[in-house]
């Protein structure tokens, strides 16, 4: 009776609560133990968690990819997604894969929609991937603009009882990050990065990334480039001071980052030197085509993408930029351009307007702005790098050190450069023909791309001795070619007449 009583009256609902929550805790870790949970699918996992938060609510933390108005991607969204590729293996049933370091492995990653769970000293926690249309009002811009498909915006969802809260906070995603961070160095695929022409980003806030890339492979190291063994060590002695240098910049009271300018002939390694530098670092290269950068704007959104340890390349910058006007005369046109937006972009393209499509776009001063102005400092540890075939043409505010902090010419093939290119190609330190070949490159101006050509074996009865022979011909032709035409070097003859 008195049981009974007990029973109707003296269990308040609150007790009956506490134990639909114990019953449901054991019930749940057994289908974990037993990894039912995922016969039952993610739908069943979800009714049952939200069952549970009526006795002990959760609370949850949303991880967007963009953050900041999408300028810029976010390092947490990454970080999590390296974290959670681990726990993905074991736990879910449709999954993402994408390369590896490692040719022969995958980092994987959960599908929208897919939920993992995690441990933690001793709390539960589960991590659910999802993603949101852009609406429909963008979308169909970009379909009657042929921006083409837009890029989802994706999230993850961290939930947990609310009595873990400090945990989790505190203690849980702090190690996720860091763990995930780890993860993603032990992954990482080194990327060559290419801007996608400010025609295809679309406007609002659902724009695409603003850079595609690939795998960057480029077999050139240091070793294997033909210069000055001490202009070579100076150079990656700088760069040895630059990546270890983040207590002295901040020492300084200076943005983390450093300009080089490469110029010199065609053909004497500067894009060469730009893939030893980034093998060497252990850096992605970001190569800027300025002319499918619309306006100065843009090129500042393109920057706030790149990521930290990076080389972000501008060849041919003279090409690229008109850089004998006055900064102020070009300032207005593109500002104008700002304004119009995309829409005259894309009507300036269908005219087939190649010259307001290459040349009117980026200034001067924006290019500076974006090399030292307030947006440079963020990020940290950056190279710039700018090439060029004509130094002289350059506007000095644009290569002045605080820019370009350290120039390096690249010349003709020296003597030294050609016995390291010998050694490379045909592997001999020493010949015969050697003393010939040092007289001629002092008479004659040979890049170093050309002398490698000549001493490339071009059949299987190609020999040192015939390669050394074909770059003597190769020598004494250019001799007597820069003697026809009056001592002079005929290609820089005709440099020197452009520019003047
Ligand atoms: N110093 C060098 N040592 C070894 N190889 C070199 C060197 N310079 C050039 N080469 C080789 O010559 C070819 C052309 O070089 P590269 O593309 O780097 O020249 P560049 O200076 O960038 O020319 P451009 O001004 O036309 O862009 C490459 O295959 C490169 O490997
Ligand atoms: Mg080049």
């Amino acid at each position: 009776m008195e049981a009974s009583s007990l029973l109707s009256g003296g269990l308040n609902s609150g007790v009956v609560l506490s134990l639909i929550a114990v019953l449901w805790t054991v019930v749940w870790q057994n289908l974990q133990h037993l990894q039912l949970q995922q016969f039952f699918g993610r739908h069943l996992s979800r009714h049952a968690r939200r069952l549970a938060a009526m006795v002990d609510p959760y609370l949850s933390v949303t991880i967007a990819e963009y953050e900041g108005g999408r300028m810029k991607r976010s390092d947490a969204y990454e970080e999590v997604k390296a974290y959670l590729s681990a726990a993905c293996s074991r736990g879910v049933r449709h999954l993402r894969a994408e390369g590896a370091k490692d040719a022969d492995k995958l980092v994987l990653s959960m599908v929208d929609g897919e939920e993992v769970a995690d441990e933690f000293e001793g709390a539960t926690v589960w991590w659910w991937a999802y993603s949101k249309s852009p609406p429909r009002a963008d979308a169909a811009a970009a379909w009657w603009g042929g921006g083409g498909a837009q890029e989802e915006r994706r999230f993850y969802r961290l939930f947990f009882l609310e009595r873990h809260r400090e945990l989790v906070l505190d203690t849980y995603l702090p190690r996720v990050r860091q763990q995930g961070r780890a993860v993603m160095v032990k992954n990482r695929q080194r990327k060559l990065f290419t801007n996608i022409s400010t025609h295809q980003w679309s406007d609002g806030g659902y724009m695409r990334s603003a850079w595609s890339h690939v795998v960057f492979e480029h077999p050139k190291t240091f070793d294997t480039l033909a210069m000055d063994p001490a202009k070579k060590k100076e150079i990656t002695d700088d760069l040895d001071m630059f990546k270890n240098g983040k207590d002295y910049y901040a020492r300084v009271g200076k943005a983390w980052k450093r300009g080089y300018l490469l110029y010199g002939p065609p053909g004497t390694g500067k894009s060469a030197m730009i893939a030893a530098m980034a093998n060497y670092l252990d850096y992605d290269i970001y190569d800027i085509e300025l002319t499918s950068v619309h306006s100065n704007t843009d090129l500042r959104k393109l920057f706030i993408e790149t990521t930290s340890k990076s080389i972000i390349v501008i060849e041919d910058i003279d090409c690229s930029l008109d850089l004998t006007g006055a900064r102020n005369k070009k300032k207005a046109p593109a500002a104008e351009d700002d304004k119009k937006g995309g829409a005259a972009a894309a009507a300036a393209k269908a005219a087939g307007d190649k010259n307001k499509d290459t040349s009117s776009k980026v200034t001067l001063s924006g290019l500076l702005n974006f090399i030292d102005g307030l947006w440079s400092a963020c990020g940290g540890e950056r190279i710039i790098v700018f090439t060029t075939n004509h130094v002289r043409k350059l506007d000095p505010a644009l290569i002045r050190r605080g820019r370009m902090d350290k120039h390096i010419e690249m010349s003709y093939c020296g003597f030294e450069a050609f016995k390291f290119l010998a050694k490379t190609y045909l592997d001999v330190d020493a010949h015969a023909l050697f003393g010939a070949v040092g007289e001629l490159l002092r008479e004659v101006e040979m890049t170093p791309a050309d002398v490698a050509e000549n001493l490339t074996p071009k059949s299987l009865e190609d020999n040192p001795d015939t390669c050394l022979a074909a770059l003597v011909k190769a020598l004494e032709e250019a001799k007597e070619k820069k003697a026809a035409s009056g001592g002079n070097d005929p290609d820089q003859q005709e440099d020197d007449e452009e520019e003047q």
